[in-house]
C-alpha cells in the first residue's frame, strides 16, 4: 500500500504536468506554423482571417491561436488554467466556414470545449492549443470550460481579440436552453438571445473534424461529450433553413419552429409575407438573427450566399456540427461611419451593447428611431472612433480621409454648424460691363469660386449662365494668364465672341482660336481649343497654363479617352480649375469622378476607394463593377462642400427672363472648301451690276440655300454636342429641306428618337407628332421646319430651341420660339441660334435684329435680341458687304418674298455640292442597343466625329 502524497508531492506533480503541457503546447503550434507556411489550407485560413481584421484596429504580432489553427479540445480545458483534469487528446480543427464547406466539414459557433467531445478512440491528438487564461477560482466547471475556451491565450487579452472571451461564454449560456443542455445548467428562455439581438461573432470555427461521429465519452468531461451529442443532436434532427436574399433584404426559408419565430418577432425589421409563407428582414438583422439561430439547437440556418460577413458565421450544412467558439480573431460587429449633413454623421453599424455604451457616452448624440441609427455632430467623431477602437468586438470605419479633409473646419468646431457664408470677391479689377451685367445668383458663383480659390465645377443648369461667370471667375486672376479653354469644337466660336462681349478690355488679337493642329497651343492670352486637338496639341505646353476653363466637362467622364489624359495632367498643375458642366454626370456617379479629382487632385488617389464608397463596386469573377451608385447623401455633401456648385433654374427662375437667346458661331472649319467657294461665287453675282433684278434675287435665293448646305455639317455637330451635353429634349427648327433632311437622316444613323414636321406632313400627323413629342420621354428632337411648324403647335415639354437657320422674317422666328415658351412652360427657355461666318447669316443675322429694334421701338415686340445675345456688332462693314446687306433688305422686303424663298426652299436640289454626311461620321458610332444606352455608347466614340475638319 503507497503512502499517500505529501502536499507537496501533489504540488510538484502538478508544476511537472503543467510544464509537460506547456511543452506540448509549444511543440504543436510550432507544427501548425510550419503548416501554415507551407500553404497548407491552415495558411489560407490564416491569411483570410488577417485581411478580415479591420484595418483601423491595433494589430498584435499574429498569434497562432487567433488565426486558423488547429486547437486540441483538451487543451482548451486545461492547461494553465488550474484544471486539474488530464489533457483531453482529442482534436479540434479551426476553419473558416467556406473551408469545411469545402472539406464537407461542418462547423457550429458554440463553444466547442463545453460540447463537442468524441470518444479518444477515435480522436487523434494533433494539437494543442496555447495555454488559456487563469479562469475566476471556483467557477462551474462547465462555465468556466466555456469561459476558457474563448480565451485562446492569456496573451490575447491585449490584442483587439481579447475580450471576445466573453462572447463564447455568452453563446455557451445560450447553448443551456436546448433541449440538449439538460445537463446541470440552468434553463433559458428562448426568447432571450433574439432579444438581446446580439451580432453575430465574426470570428472563425473551431470543429472538431471528428464529432460527427456523436460519440460520448468516457472521460471525466462527460457532460461535455453528452454536450457533444447534443451538437450533433441538432446536426442531424434539427430543422433545416436558407437565408435567400430578396432585394436588398434578405428572407428565411423554414419549416415552423416556435422558438425561432420568437426570434424572428424580435427583430425590429421584421416584415411575414402571408403569400409566400416567408419571414423576411433588412441587412442590418442578418448577424443578430443568425447568431440566435445558431444558439437554437433544433435549427440550422444556411447562411446568406455570399453575405459579406457570411464567411465569419459558421457554414450549417452537412451532417455533423459542433458549436464551438469563434476564434477571437475578427471583429463581430461591423459598420462604417457615413455623413449625413455638413454637421452630422451617423454610424452605420449593427448592434452591440458596448459600442451603444460607447454612443451614450458622446454629448451629441442623437437616435434617430426610424432609421435605428446614432448620430453624432462631426467635432465628436475622432473621439467616437478613438473610443471605439478599444472594443475590441467592434469595428466601426472612421469617414473617410478626404471627408475628414474636406470637413475640417466642422471636425475642430465646438460651436453648432451654422451655414458657410461666402465672403464677397473685390471684382474691381475685372471689366465692369461684365460685373454689372452679373444676376445675382452669377455674382454668388463667382464669390464660390473665388472662396474656393478658383478650382470648382459649376454645374449650374442649362442656360444659367456659366460662360458669363466662368470668364468673370478667370478674369478674376487675370494676372495668372495665358488662360486655357477647353470646350467642344462647335463652340469655339462663340466663346470667342463671350470673351469679346463681356471682356471689352480684352483686344480681340490676344484671343486664340485654335482651328487646326498645326495651329499653336499658347499663341494668345486667352487661347480656346476643343477637346479633341487638345490632346493632339498638349505636347506643345513647356510651362503650364495656370488658369483653365473646362465647358462641357463631363466630356472628360472616361478616364480612357485621349481628351481626358490629355486634360487631367493639366488641370493637376494649374492653379485654377473652373470645369463647366449643366450635366456632371448623366448616368452614374462613377462619371463624376474624373471632375471631382480634376478641381481636387488629392481627393479619393484611387478611383477603387471612390468606387467602394460611392459607385456600389462589386467584384465580379470577370474585375470589378462600378456602374452602381451609393451613399449619394454624402457624395453630395462632399461635392457641395469641397468641389461643386449647382442651381436648378427653378432655383432662380425670378432672376431669370423668360427666353435666353444665344447666338452660337459655328465653326468656319467645318465648311468645306467647296461650299465655301460656292457661296463667293454667289455672293459676287449678287453685287453685279450688270445683272437684272430677277437675276439678282435667284442669286439672293442660291446664296440663302448654299448656305444651309455649308452649315449642315456644323449644325449637326452642334445638336450632337448638345445631346452629349445631356439635353434630352429640344426643338431644331431649319428651312431647307436638305437640312431638314440631313438633320432626320443623322438623327436616325445615331438611334436617337425624333418627330419631324414639315410641309409635306399632314395636319391630322402633325398633331399626332406633336402629342407624341410631349408625352415620350424618349423622343429627345423635334425637328421642324420654321415655316410649317412655327404655329399652332405645343411643345411645352422642351426648354430649348435651336435655330439651324435663320429666316429674315423675325416674326416667324419668334413664333417658332414660343412653341416651347407657352402655357405649360415652367422654365426659362433657351434659344440658341446657330449663325456662320461668312455665309447668308452674316446679312440675316444684323438685318433680324435690326427688324426686331424697329418692331420694339414702335411697341410691337417686347423683344430686344440685342440685350440677350451675344456678338451684338455681329456685322462686316466692308462696302461690298454693306452693298449685299442693303440688297437682302430690300429683297426680303418685296411683297411675295417670303413665297419664292419657300418655293426656293423647298426644290433646292443641293445637287453635286451636297456633302452626304453619312460619309463623314463615323460608322463605329452606330449600334443596334436601346435609346438611352445607345446614346451613351455613342457619345463614348464621339472623338471621331467631332475632330475638325
Ligand atoms: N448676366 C447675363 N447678362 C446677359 N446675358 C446673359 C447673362 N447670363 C447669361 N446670359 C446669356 O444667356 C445665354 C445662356 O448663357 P450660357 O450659354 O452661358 O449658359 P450655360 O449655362 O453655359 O448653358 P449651357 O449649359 O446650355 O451651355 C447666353 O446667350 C448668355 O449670353
Amino acid at each position: 500500500m503507497s503512502l499517500p502524497l505529501t502536499e507537496e508531492q501533489r504540488k510538484k506533480i502538478e508544476e511537472n504536468r503543467q510544464k509537460a503541457l506547456a511543452r506540448r503546447a509549444e511543440k504543436l503550434l510550432a507544427e501548425q506554423h510550419q503548416r501554415a507556411g507551407s500553404g497548407s489550407s491552415i495558411a489560407a485560413n490564416s491569411s483570410q482571417s488577417k485581411q478580415g481584421l479591420p484595418p483601423n484596429l491595433p494589430r498584435e504580432p499574429p498569434k497562432p491561436v487567433s488565426h486558423g489553427v488547429l486547437f486540441k479540445q483538451q487543451d482548451l480545458s486545461s492547461s494553465s488554467t488550474g484544471d486539474q483534469r488530464p489533457p483531453n487528446p482529442h482534436h479540434f480543427h479551426l476553419s473558416t466556414p467556406q473551408q469545411a464547406k469545402g472539406s464537407g466539414k461542418i462547423h457550429e459557433d458554440v463553444p466547442t470545449a463545453c460540447l463537442s467531445h468524441s470518444p479518444p478512440s477515435q480522436m487523434t491528438a494533433t494539437r494543442v492549443s496555447p495555454p488559456l487564461a487563469k479562469s475566476p477560482p471556483g467557477a462551474p466547471t462547465q462555465q468556466l470550460l466555456c469561459y476558457q475556451s474563448g480565451q485562446a491565450s492569456h496573451e490575447t487579452k491585449s490584442t483587439p481579440f481579447a475580450n471576445t472571451a466573453r462572447e463564447p461564454l455568452a453563446k455557451a449560456k445560450s447553448f443551456q436552453k436546448t433541449p440538449a443542455s439538460s445537463f446541470g445548467q440552468p434553463h433559458r428562455d428562448p426568447g432571450l438571445d433574439a432579444k438581446a439581438e446580439r451580432p453575430s461573432t465574426s470570428g472563425q470555427n473551431i470543429s472538431d473534424s471528428r464529432c460527427g461521429s456523436g460519440s460520448v465519452t468516457a472521460r471525466p468531461e462527460g457532460r461535455l461529450s453528452q454536450k457533444s451529442g447534443a451538437s450533433f443532436h441538432k446536426a442531424v434532427s434539427s430543422q433545416q433553413g436558407a437565408c435567400i436574399r430578396s432585394g436588398d433584404r434578405f428572407q428565411v426559408k423554414i419549416g415552423y419552429n416556435a422558438h425561432l419565430i420568437a426570434v424572428f418577432k424580435s427583430l425590429p425589421s421584421r416584415s411575414y409575407d402571408p403569400a409566400t409563407k416567408m419571414w423576411n428582414f433588412s441587412m442590418t438583422d442578418y448577424s443578430a438573427l443568425m447568431k440566435a439561430a445558431q444558439s437554437l439547437p433544433s435549427v440550422t440556418l444556411q447562411p446568406l450566399e455570399g453575405a459579406e460577413d457570411s464567411r465569419e458565421l459558421p457554414s450549417a450544412d452537412g451532417v455533423a456540427q459542433a458549436r464551438l467558439p469563434s476564434a477571437p480573431s475578427l471583429a463581430f460587429v461591423k459598420g462604417r461611419c457615413v455623413l449625413i449633413s455638413r454637421a452630422r454623421f451617423e454610424a452605420d453599424i449593427g448592434y452591440s451593447e458596448h459600442l451603444t455604451a460607447v454612443f451614450k457616452q458622446m454629448d451629441s448624440r442623437n437616435y434617430d428611431a426610424k432609421t435605428r441609427r446614432w448620430s453624432f455632430l462631426l467635432e465628436e467623431h475622432n473621439k467616437l472612433i478613438a473610443q471605439v477602437r478599444c472594443l475590441p468586438q467592434v469595428q466601426l470605419d472612421p469617414l473617410p480621409k478626404t471627408l475628414t479633409l474636406a470637413f475640417a473646419s466642422q471636425l475642430e468646431k465646438t460651436s453648432p454648424c451654422v451655414p458657410e457664408t461666402i465672403p464677397e470677391a473685390d471684382l474691381s479689377g475685372v471689366d465692369s460691363k461684365l460685373v454689372s451685367s452679373l444676376l445675382p445668383f452669377q455674382r454668388v458663383g463667382v464669390n464660390f469660386a473665388i472662396a474656393k480659390r478658383g478650382r470648382l465645377l459649376l454645374a449650374d443648369d442649362m442656360g444659367l449662365g456659366k460662360t458669363i461667370q466662368a470668364i468673370c471667375i478667370a478674369a478674376f486672376y487675370r494676372k495668372e494668364w495665358p488662360l486655357l479653354v477647353v470646350v467642344p469644337s462647335s463652340v469655339r466660336f462663340t466663346w470667342e465672341q463671350a470673351f469679346l462681349r463681356w471682356l471689352p478690355s480684352l483686344s480681340p488679337d490676344c484671343i486664340n482660336v485654335v482651328v487646326t493642329g498645326k495651329d499653336r497651343l499658347t499663341a494668345g492670352l486667352v487661347n480656346i481649343v476643343s477637346f479633341d486637338l487638345l490632346s493632339k496639341l498638349e505636347k506643345q505646353l513647356k510651362t503650364p497654363f495656370k488658369v483653365v476653363i473646362i465647358d462641357e466637362s463631363h466630356f472628360l467622364k472616361n478616364i480612357k479617352t485621349a481628351r481626358c489624359r490629355a486634360a487631367m495632367p493639366i488641370l493637376k498643375v494649374a492653379k485654377r480649375v473652373i470645369l463647366l458642366s449643366g450635366t456632371p454626370a448623366m448616368s452614374r456617379p462613377a462619371e463624376l469622378y474624373t471632375q471631382i479629382i480634376g478641381v481636387r487632385p488629392t481627393f479619393f488617389p484611387q478611383f477603387h476607394a471612390f468606387g467602394l464608397r460611392y459607385c456600389d463596386a462589386k467584384q465580379h469573377p470577370w474585375g470589378w463593377d462600378y456602374s452602381g451608385s451609393s451613399n449619394l447623401g454624402e457624395l453630395k455633401l462632399l461635392l457641395e462642400e469641397a468641389v461643386m456648385l449647382r442651381r436648378l433654374k427653378s432655383d432662380v427662375l425670378a432672376q431669370l427672363p423668360a427666353k435666353q437667346r444665344k447666338m452660337v458661331v459655328i465653326a468656319p472649319g467645318r465648311i468645306s472648301t467647296k461650299a465655301r467657294a460656292a457661296l463667293d461665287a454667289v455672293a459676287k453675282e449678287m453685287t453685279t451690276k450688270e445683272k437684272t433684278n430677277r437675276q439678282q434675287k435667284e442669286a439672293l435665293l442660291l446664296f440663302f440655300s448654299r448656305t444651309a448646305e455649308a452649315k449642315i455639317p456644323c449644325v449637326i455637330e452642334y445638336v450632337l454636342d448638345l445631346l452629349e451635353s445631356g439635353r434630352e429634349k429640344f426643338l431644331v427648327f431649319a428651312h431647307h429641306k436638305v437640312v431638314l433632311d440631313a438633320l432626320t437622316k443623322e438623327l436616325e444613323r445615331k438611334h436617337v428618337q425624333h418627330v419631324r414636321i414639315d410641309g409635306s406632313t399632314s395636319s391630322a400627323d402633325r398633331d399626332d407628332l406633336c402629342r407624341q413629342f410631349q408625352l415620350f420621354e424618349s423622343h429627345a428632337v423635334a425637328v421642324l421646319s420654321i415655316t410649317a411648324a412655327s404655329m399652332g403647335l405645343t411643345f411645352s415639354s422642351a426648354d430649348l430651341v435651336v435655330f439651324a437657320e435663320l429666316f429674315w422674317n423675325p416674326g416667324v422666328l419668334l413664333q417658332a420660339e414660343d412653341r416651347v415658351h407657352r402655357i405649360g412652360q415652367s422654365s426659362s427657355v433657351s434659344i440658341h441660334y446657330l449663325v456662320a461666318k461668312g455665309t447668308a447669316d452674316d446679312y440675316l443675322w444684323p438685318m433680324i435684329q435690326e427688324k426686331i429694334k424697329v418692331l420694339g421701338e414702335a411697341g410691337l415686340s417686347e423683344t430686344n435680341f440685342s440685350e440677350m445675345a451675344e456678338a451684338t456688332d455681329y456685322f462686316h462693314k466692308d462696302p461690298k458687304q454693306q452693298q449685299i446687306y442693303d440688297f437682302f433688305q430690300k429683297s426680303f422686303e418685296e411683297d411675295g418674298s417670303d413665297r419664292e424663298l419657300l418655293e426656293a426652299a423647298e426644290s433646292f436640289d443641293p445637287g453635286s455640292g451636297f456633302q452626304d454626311l453619312g460619309g463623314m461620321l463615323d460608322e463605329s458610332t452606330l449600334t443596334d442597343s436601346p435609346l438611352k444606352k445607345r446614346r451613351f455608347e455613342f457619345f463614348d466614340n464621339f472623338d471621331s466625329f467631332t475632330s475638325p475638319l
